[in-house]
């Protein structure tokens, strides 16, 4: 599999130039990021009832959608996929747990 979040990003760039009629990407980056966000939304929610279930085809036909919304919704804010990953290598350091308990309270 040679196909990654990144190469989605640069698709979703892509297509957020075209006509919003031509494009489901542009159409929902015309309508703002409220719109997107909306949209990213139901499509978490259909993921949870889908991982709920525990049906392998529809959890794995919800996930692609979350990710592919998730990208457009960053994009909708200028948020690039690089400054997500960065905070995630930053956190490999760290267990959940011991992150969790150092919060101040
Ligand atoms: N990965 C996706 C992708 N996943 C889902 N969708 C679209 O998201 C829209 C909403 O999906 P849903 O069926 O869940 O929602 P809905 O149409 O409101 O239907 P219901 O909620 O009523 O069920 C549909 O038009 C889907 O086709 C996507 N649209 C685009 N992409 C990627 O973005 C690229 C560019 O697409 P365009 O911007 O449309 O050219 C594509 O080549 C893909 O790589």
């Amino acid at each position: 599999m040679s196909f990654s979040l990144a190469d989605l990003e640069a698709r979703v760039a892509e297509r957020a130039k075209a006509p919003p009629e031509q494009s489901w990407t542009a159409r929902l980056l015309a309508g703002g990021p409220s719109r997107a966000a909306k949209k990213f939304g139901e499509e978490a929610v259909e993921l949870v009832i889908a991982l709920a279930e525990g049906e392998k085809e529809p959890i794995v036909a919800e996930a692609a959608d979350v990710l592919y919304h998730l990208l457009v919704g960053l994009r909708s804010r200028d948020v690039t996929l690089d400054e997500v990953m960065l905070e995630l290598e930053r956190r490999t350091g760290l267990s959940g747990l011991a992150e969790k308990a150092a919060r101040p309270r």
